[in-house]
C-alpha cells in the first residue's frame, strides 16, 4: 500500500470505519447470549415450576385434595417413614396379600387420606390419581381422544420407540398391522419355540439337581426363579420374534439387557435436559449399544425384505409375519423400516420383563400355597400327561392353571400403574381437568380393593376367575380387572403372554415340586415393573 506523508493510507481511512464494529461485536454476542439464556431460564421456569404450580391451582380448586412428598419444603420425613414402614413390614400372614402398601406406599398413604381421586406430589408436578374402576375405563377407552401417553423422553426413545409410544394415525397404524402378528392361529404356529425355550430350562434345573445330589446326597436344591424367569421369556421372545435367526435374536437380547442395567444408572439423573447428550461413558456405551442392536436388526430386515420379494414364504415368527402385514399395508402406508426396528425393540421390552414377573410370583404363590400347586400339577398331568406333548389344545384344557395366573395378574399385577396425560380440557368424574394434567391410573390398588373385589381382596383365592374374567369381581358391574390394560390401546401380547406362562408353568408343574426357600424375603417392589427386590429362592425336588 502506498502512503502519502501527511494524507491518511487507505488502510488508515478503513480503521476507523470498522474498529466501533470490532468493539461492538463482543458486546452484541454477550447480548444475544443473554436474551437466549434468559429465555432458557424463562422456559424452564415455566415448565418445571410455573405451569406445575398452575395446574396444582386450578386442581384443588375442583376440590381435589392431597399430599406433597416434596423434599425442599420439608416433606421428606413423610416419605421417608412411608417407606421405611413399607419395608420394614413384617412377614405376611399367610394367605394374606398385602402387597399395595409396601409396593406403592405414598400413593396408597394419598388414596387413604383423601379418597380415590387424590393428588400426588413428587416433586412440583402434581398427579392425580384416579382409582375408581368406572373412571379408570373411561380414561383407556379415550373415547373422545382427550389423552395421551406422557411424552417419551430421549432415554425411551434409545430403549425401544414402537406403537406403546405412538399417538393418533401413527399409532392407528402401527396397531393395524402389528396386530395379526398376535393373532391366535399364528401364536400356534409359534408354539414349539415356546416349548423348546421351557424344555432347555427344564434340563438346565434336572442338571442343578443332579449337581446337588452329587455334591451331598441330598436330593432339593434352592434356584433364584427370578433371572431364570428372565432367561426363559428373554429366550422365548428372542425364538418367537426372531425364528432361525435367534441366535442373533439372542445377541439383541443380551444388549438390550444390558443397556436396561445402563438406564437404570442414569434413571435419576435423565430428568435434566440434554443429560442423554453429555458424553459419559454410560452415555457413551448406551448409544453404542443402540447402534449395534439397529445393525444387526438392519442386516435381518433387509435378508427377510428381499425374501418376501422373491415370493419365499416367511418364517412364522413376529418379524416374518410384522414384515408379511406391512407389504399387505403398503399401498395405505406401510412402516419404514426405522419404524420396524422400534417394533422388534419394543417386542423385547414390553414382553420379555413382564411374563418373567408374572411367572415368578406364580410359583412363589404356589409355594405359599401348596394346595394350589397339587391342583395344578394334577390338572397338567390329566390334561397332557407327565411327558406329553403340550400343544394348544392341551394348553386351552388347563382351566385352574389359567385360573391361578389371572389371580397371581390381579394381586401381583406387573404393571403397578399406567399414566395418561390430558390433552385437551375435560371433565372426568365430576371434575374439571385443564390440558396437561397427568393422570396415574394404580391398576395395583384397584385390584386390591375390597370395595371391588369383597372383603377377600388381599386373600389368593384363584376359583373367584372360575366363571372367567367379566364374572371375576363379582355382581353384574363391569369387570375391574386391568392387568393388560384397557380400551384400544389394551396390551396387544396378552395372548402371547398367557400362551408362554400356561406353557412355561405347566412344563415346571410336572417335573417339580417346589417350597419357599428359608433365604427368601417377600419384598414386591416397583422398578417400574413389580419385581421380588431381595429375588425369588425356593427349594427344587424332581418329581419321579
Ligand atoms: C404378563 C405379561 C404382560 C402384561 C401384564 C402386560 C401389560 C400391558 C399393559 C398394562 C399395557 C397397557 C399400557 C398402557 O395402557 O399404557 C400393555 C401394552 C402393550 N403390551 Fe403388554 N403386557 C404383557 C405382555 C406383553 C407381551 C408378551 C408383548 C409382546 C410381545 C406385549 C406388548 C405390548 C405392546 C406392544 C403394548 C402397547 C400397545 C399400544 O400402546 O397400543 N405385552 N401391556
Amino acid at each position: 500500500m502506498v502512503s502519502v506523508p501527511g494524507r491518511p493510507s487507505l488502510g488508515d481511512a478503513e480503521a476507523p470505519s470498522s474498529s466501533p464494529w470490532k468493539a461492538a461485536a463482543p458486546l452484541c454476542a454477550a447480548a444475544v447470549l443473554a436474551v437466549v439464556v434468559a429465555w432458557c431460564a424463562a422456559r424452564a421456569a415455566e415448565w418445571a415450576w410455573l405451569r406445575p404450580r398452575r395446574l396444582g391451582r386450578a386442581l384443588r380448586a375442583q376440590g381435589l385434595r392431597g399430599t406433597a412428598y416434596r423434599p425442599l419444603a420439608g416433606d421428606a420425613p413423610l416419605a421417608d417413614r412411608l417407606a421405611r414402614e413399607a419395608r420394614a413390614r413384617p412377614p405376611l400372614p399367610p394367605g394374606f396379600h398385602t402387597v399395595v402398601p409396601r409396593a406403592m406406599p405414598l400413593f396408597h398413604h394419598a388414596m387413604a387420606e383423601h379418597g380415590k381421586t387424590s393428588i400426588t406430589w413428587l416433586g412440583p408436578t402434581p398427579r392425580v390419581s384416579v382409582s375408581e374402576p368406572e373412571l379408570v375405563r373411561q380414561v383407556l377407552s379415550n373415547k373422545f381422544g382427550h389423552f395421551h401417553k406422557p411424552g417419551f423422553g430421549q432415554l425411551q426413545r434409545l430403549l425401544h420407540y414402537g406403537v406403546s409410544s405412538h399417538e393418533g394415525d401413527k399409532w392407528a397404524r402401527h396397531r393395524r398391522i402389528i396386530k395379526p402378528a398376535f393373532h391366535l392361529d399364528k401364536l400356534k404356529r409359534m408354539l414349539p419355540a415356546f416349548a423348546a425355550s421351557c424344555a432347555d430350562m427344564v434340563s438346565r434345573w434336572e442338571g442343578l439337581l443332579v449337581a446337588a445330589a452329587a455334591d451331598d446326597g441330598a436330593a432339593p436344591c434352592e434356584v433364584d426363579v427370578w433371572p431364570e424367569m428372565q432367561r426363559l421369556t428373554g429366550d422365548v421372545i428372542s425364538r418367537a420374534a426372531f425364528g432361525s435367526s435367534y441366535l442373533q435374536g439372542r445377541r439383541i437380547f443380551e444388549l438390550q439387557e444390558e443397556q436396561v442395567r445402563l438406564a437404570m444408572l442414569i434413571a435419576n439423573k435423565i430428568h435434566i435436559p440434554g443429560y442423554i447428550m453429555l458424553p459419559t461413558r454410560t452415555n457413551r456405551r448406551m448409544k453404542w449399544i443402540a447402534a449395534e442392536i439397529e445393525g444387526i436388526l438392519r442386516g435381518m430386515i433387509a435378508k427377510r425384505e428381499g425374501a418376501l420379494r422373491e415370493g419365499e414364504a416367511t418364517s412364522d415368527d413376529l418379524l416374518g409375519l410384522l414384515l408379511e402385514s406391512n407389504m399387505e399395508h403398503s399401498s395405505g402406508g406401510g412402516m419404514s423400516t426405522d419404524d420396524v426396528i422400534g417394533e422388534c425393540k419394543l417386542f423385547y421390552f414390553a414382553g420379555m420383563e413382564t411374563t418373567s414377573v408374572l411367572l415368578t410370583w406364580t410359583i412363589l404363590l404356589l409355594c405359599m400355597h401348596p394346595d394350589w400347586q397339587d391342583r395344578a400339577r394334577d390338572e397338567v398331568l390329566r390334561a397332557v400327561g407327565a411327558a406329553g406333548t403340550l400343544d394348544y389344545d392341551g394348553l386351552s384344557r388347563l382351566r385352574i392353571v389359567t385360573m391361578v395366573l389371572y389371580e397371581v395378574l390381579r394381586l401381583y399385577s406387573p404393571l403397578p400403574s399406567v399414566h395418561r396425560r390430558t390433552y385437551k380440557p375435560m371433565e372426568l368424574g365430576g371434575v374439571r381437568y385443564p390440558a396437561g394434567v397427568l393422570l396415574m391410573l394404580p391398576l395395583l390398588c384397584i385390584h386390591h380393593d375390597k370395595g371391588v373385589w369383597g372383603p377377600d381382596a388381599d386373600e389368593f383365592r384363584p376359583e373367584r376367575f372360575a366363571d372367567g374374567v367379566a364374572r371375576a369381581s363379582g355382581g353384574d358391574a363391569p369387570p375391574a380387572f386391568f392387568a393388560f390394560g384397557g380400551g384400544p390401546r389394551t396390551c396387544v401380547g396378552q395372548s402371547f403372554a398367557l400362551l408362554e406362562a400356561k406353557m412355561g408353568l405347566a412344563m415346571i408343574l410336572r417335573s417339580f415340586a417346589f417350597e419357599l426357600s428359608p433365604s427368601y424375603s417377600h419384598a414386591p417392589f416397583p422398578a417400574p415393573l413389580l419385581r421380588p427386590e431381595h429375588g425369588a429362592q425356593v427349594i427344587l425336588r424332581k418329581l419321579p
